[in-house]
C-alpha cells in the first residue's frame, strides 16, 4: 500500500517517517519548497526527539520521499493523507483554507481509487463535507472510480512525537466505508498487534473526540492552575493538592501540573474552534469557554506575582529578568501561543530588561516574535541569562536546567528571586536555599510549617 501525506509539519511529517520504518512506500508533499528540499537532504526543520534517525533510515532504504508536487503524490499514493495545518480565524474558527486547498488537488488529480484520511484536526462535519465535495467533482469529471474518506484524528504530544506515533493510546477511524476502514486496519497492522484499542466511529464522532479531549485537558490544566493562585493565597501546596486529588485513579494525576498556562498549537486554538461550533450550533460550552478565560488570567497572574516582588513603584524599570524557556513545553523548538510570549510582553511593557534562553525555541523566537526584537537579549546559556539578572523565571521545565552550578549562577545575578513557574525545584533544598524561591502554587508559609514538622 502506497502512502501519501500532504503536509509535512509536526504530524505529517512524522507519521509519515514512522510508516515508512514499517516498510510502506511513502511520499510526503508540502507546499513549502524550501522544507522539502532540507527534508530531501535528510535534515529536519523540526527539533523532535528521534526523528532524525527516521528520516536517515527512510531516506536510506527508499520507503521515504519528499516533493512539492501535489499531482505526483496524489497519483502515485493507495492512502492519502491530510496532515495540513488548521489554525484559529480572528473569530477563533478553523482556519481549513489549506485542507481546502489539497482536497481541490485530490479532486483535480485523482486517477484512480483512494481513500483519503484526515488527520488534520478539523470541525465536526468537515470530513462529511470533502466526502461530499470529492463525489461531486468525480461525478463531473466522468472519472470511473470512487474516492472514501476517513477521519483517523491524531493524539501525538510534541517533543515526544516518535514515541506517541510508534505506541498511540489509541487509533480513532471514522467512516462508514469498509474499503476506507479495511485499509487502515491494514496500515495499521503494526498496532492491532500491539493490542492498541481501536474505536471505530462516524466520522462526526471521530471530528469530536479529538477536540474534546483536547478541550478535556485544557480544563485540566486550567482547573489545577486557579486552585495554584489560591493556594498561593491560603497556604495550601499544588502540589500536594494534586498528588491527594491524582490518587483517586477517577481523577489520575496526570496534566494537573500547575504552571504559567498552556500553549502550544493545539490546545488555545482546538478551545476556540469546539467553542465556535458550538456558537454556530446553538450551543454555548461554558466550560471550555472559563478555561480559555482562567488561561488568560494564569499569564497574566505571573506577570503581577513577578511584579510585586520585583517592582519599584509599580513598574520594573531598572529591573533585568532573565527568562529561561521560551517553548511551549520541553523538548520542542515550537512556540506557538506559548506562555513565555504574554509574559515577557508583560514584563517589558512594565519596563523590566529581559534576556532570554531556550535550548531549542531561539531560532523560531527571533524568527516569528518580531515585535520582540531589539527589546529581548537571547543568550548562549541558562548561566549566561541569569547574568547580572534580578531574577530567574524558569518558564519551560528543561531537563537540562536541573544541571547547573548553582552557586555560581547566584553569585553572577545582581539579586536572587527565583520564579519557577514548573515547580522544578520545589524540592531541591540547594536552590530553595540560595535563592529567594518563588514556587507556583505554595507559599514559603507552607513550607516552613511543612519543614517544622
Ligand atoms: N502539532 C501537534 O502536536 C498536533 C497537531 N495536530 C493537528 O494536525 C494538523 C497539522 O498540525 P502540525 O503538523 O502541527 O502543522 P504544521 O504547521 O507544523 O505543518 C503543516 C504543514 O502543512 C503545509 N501545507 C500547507 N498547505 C499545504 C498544502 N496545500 N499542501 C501541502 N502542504 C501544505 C505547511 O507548509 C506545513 O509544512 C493540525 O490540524 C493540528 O491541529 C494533531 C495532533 C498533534
Ligand atoms: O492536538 C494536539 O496538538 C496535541 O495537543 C496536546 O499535545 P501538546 O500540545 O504537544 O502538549 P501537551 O503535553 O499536551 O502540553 C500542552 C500545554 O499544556 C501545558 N501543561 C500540560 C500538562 C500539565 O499538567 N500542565 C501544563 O501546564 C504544557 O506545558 C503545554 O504548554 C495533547 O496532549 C495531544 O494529545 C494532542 O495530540
Amino acid at each position: 500500500m502506497k502512502i501519501g501525506i500532504m503536509g509535512t509539519g509536526y504530524v505529517g511529517l512524522v507519521h509519515g517517517a514512522v510508516l515508512s520504518s514499517y516498510g510502506f512506500p511513502v511520499t510526503c508533499m508540502d507546499v513549502d519548497a524550501a522544507k522539502i528540499e532540507r527534508l530531501a537532504d535528510g535534515i529536519s526543520p523540526i527539533y523532535e526527539p528521534g526523528l532524525d534517525e527516521l528520516l536517515a533510515s527512510g531516506l536510506r532504504d527508499g520507503t521515504l520521499s519528499f516533493t512539492t508536487n501535489a499531482k505526483q503524490a496524489i497519483q502515485s499514493s493507495d492512502v492519502i493523507f491530510i496532515a495540513v495545518g488548521t489554525p484559529a480565524k480572528e473569530d477563533g474558527s478553523a482556519n481549513l483554507s489549506y485542507v481546502q486547498e489539497v482536497v481541490q488537488s485530490i479532486g483535480k488529480y485523482a486517477n484512480d481509487y483512494k481513500v483519503v484520511v484526515c488527520k488534520s484536526t478539523m470541525p465536526v462535519g468537515t470530513n462529511r463535507g470533502i466526502a461530499r465535495y470529492l463525489d461531486g467533482v468525480l461525478k463531473a469529471r466522468n472519472a470511473p472510480f470512487r474516492i472514501d474518506v476517513a477521519s483517523n484524528p491524531e493524539f501525538l504530544r510534541q517533543g515526544k512525537a516518535v514515541g506517541d506515533s510508534r505506541h498511540p493510546s489509541r487509533i480513532v477511524i471514522g467512516t462508514e466505508n469498509e474499503e476506507a476502514k479495511l485499509r487502515l486496519q491494514s496500515l495499521y497492522d503494526v498496532h492491532i498487534r500491539q493490542d492498541v484499542p481501536f474505536l471505530y466511529t462516524n466520522p462526526e464522532t471521530a471530528e469530536m473526540i479529538k477536540y474534546a479531549s483536547n478541550s478535556f485537558l485544557a480544563v485540566k490544566i486550567s482547573f489545577v492552575n486557579e486552585l495554584a493562585l489560591l493556594s498561593e493565597k491560603v497556604g495550601a501546596n499544588i502540589q500536594d493538592i494534586a498528588a491527594g486529588m491524582g490518587l483517586d485513579d477517577r481523577i489520575s494525576l496526570h496534566f494537573l501540573q500547575a504552571g504559567p498556562g498552556y500553549g502550544g498549537s493545539c490546545f488555545p486554538k482546538d478551545t476556540q474552534a469546539l467553542i465556535d461550533v458550538g456558537r454556530k450550533n446553538g450551543e454555548e460550552l461554558y466550560v471550555v469557554r472559563a478555561a480559555i478565560a482562567a488561561n488568560e488570567k494564569q499569564k497574566l497572574k505571573m506577570v503581577h506575582k513577578i511584579n510585586d516582588v520585583l517592582s519599584f513603584n509599580g513598574t520594573l524599570k531598572g529591573k533585568t529578568i532573565a527568562v529561561w524557556g521560551l517553548s511551549f513545553k520541553p523538548e520542542t523548538d515550537d512556540i506557538r501561543s506559548a506562555p513565555s510570549y504574554d509574559i515577557i510582553s508583560g514584563l517589558l511593557g512594565r519596563g523590566a530588561a529581559v534576556k532570554a534562553y531556550c535550548p531549542q525555541g531561539m531560532k523560531q523566537a527571533e524568527r516569528l516574535w518580531t515585535d520582540l526584537n531589539g527589546s529581548v537579549a537571547y543568550c548562549e546559556n541558562e548561566a549566561d541569562c541569569a547574568q547580572n539578572a534580578d531574577a530567574i523565571v524558569l518558564m519551560t521545565e528543561w531537563e537540562q536546567f536541573r544541571e547547573n552550578s548553582w552557586d555560581t549562577i547566584v553569585k553572577s545575578m545582581r539579586g536572587n528571586a527565583f520564579f519557577d513557574l514548573r515547580n522544578m525545584f520545589a524540592g531541591h533544598a540547594h536552590v530553595r536555599r540560595l535563592f529567594d524561591y518563588y514556587p507556583i502554587g505554595s507559599n514559603e508559609l507552607a513550607y516552613a510549617l511543612e519543614e517544622a514538622q
